[in-house]
């Protein structure tokens, strides 16, 4: 594994080994070229994470945005909310009365609007989870570079969007069959890159460097969920990612339970922190089979 610089990961919160600073330096030249961004993979990769630090490097302001079946044109776009009204009344001369009354509507701008209009870097966290129609508005940012203003009462049609403007999609494939279909035309337009588990010797060093445990320990943490990974199919959605390493870390860490795979705190922190994504995965339901399986994953690992 390549040399890091020891506070790579505390700068930017995310260690960049080479694969993911192969893929930082891509997706930068991307962007500055003009091309949306689309990080996709299964959760807990670091998307997110890779997509905050690349806006970083943008050095533009940064807009997140979640996406959400409610998620509206109105969120989007902006929306009048309410009326603002002023009212004058000069009778300062008795014999002379003039009443002066001013009703104007309020808007108030989008997420989108204002990232479009400032060119800021927005960053469009899993947006499958959103309505097609809904999205259907990134057709003409990306294609037209205008964002229509449509149905919102507005005076101009549409507003060009800023150049120094980006965006950065992700989205989690697994959910795509639960979620809605993704659009075609969409995502025609986006480069997409796939972000995998990192492995294991990464995602070890992550986690000694993030909880402060130390690396044999990480590295038995990592082995343990790693395998229980591998024990579920591919194509699920539930496997234990590293946001599940990370908690069986801290909490080991900081309550004092000593990362040994036949101690039965440790068994106990495991099944807690697992038994949900592995049930899911495995599609068991029975506790007592999935108990043993953490369990005996556990074992595996020697004492330190
Ligand atoms: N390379 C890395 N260096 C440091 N931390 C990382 C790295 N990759 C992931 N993480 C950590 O793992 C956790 C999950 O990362 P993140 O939320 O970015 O994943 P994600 O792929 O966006 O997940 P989801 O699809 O569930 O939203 C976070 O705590 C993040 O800080």
């Amino acid at each position: 594994m390549a040399e890091r610089k020891e506070n790579d990961i505390v700068s930017s919160g995310l260690l960049q080994n080479d694969v993911i600073k192969e893929v930082i330096s891509r997706s930068l030249n991307y962007l500055s070229a003009g091309y949306p961004i689309h990080f996709t993979g299964p959760a807990g990769v670091g998307k997110t994470s890779l997509a905050l630090l690349l806006a970083k490097k943008r050095r533009r302001p940064v807009m997140l945005m979640h996406g959400n079946e409610e998620l509206s044109n109105e969120d989007l776009i902006g929306a009048f909310t309410g009326y603002h009204s002023q009212k004058v009344v000069d009778n300062f001369i008795r014999s002379v009365y003039k009443k002066e009354e001013n009703v104007t509507e309020t808007w108030s701008n989008g997420k989108l609007l204002k990232a479009v209009k400032n060119g800021y870097t927005l960053i469009y966290d899993e947006f499958t989870r959103s309505k097609p129609s809904t999205n259907n508005i990134f057709l003409s940012i990306l294609e037209e570079r205008i964002l229509p203003l449509y149905g919102t009462k507005q005076q101009e049609p549409f507003i060009r969007v800023h150049p120094k403007f980006s965006v950065i999609f992700t989205s989690n494939p697994a959910e795509y069959a639960g979620v809605h279909q993704t659009q075609d035309a969409l995502l025609d337009r986006l480069i997409t890159i796939p972000i995998d588990y990192s492995d294991e010797e990464t995602e070890a060093e992550i986690l000694s460097k993030k909880t402060g445990v130390s690396k044999e320990k990480a590295a038995g943490i990592t082995r343990i969920v790693s395998s229980l990974r591998e024990k579920c199919p591919k194509n699920s959605q539930h496997r234990p990612s590293l946001r599940a390493s990370l908690m069986i870390a801290t909490l080991a860490h900081e309550e004092g339970i000593p990362v040994d795979g036949k101690d039965e705190d440790f068994q106990q922190l495991c099944f807690d922190i697992l038994w949900f994504s592995v049930s899911k995965g495995l599609d068991e339901s029975d506790q007592s089979k999935i108990k043993n399986i953490v369990e005996d994953t556990c074992k595996e690992i020697e004492r330190e």
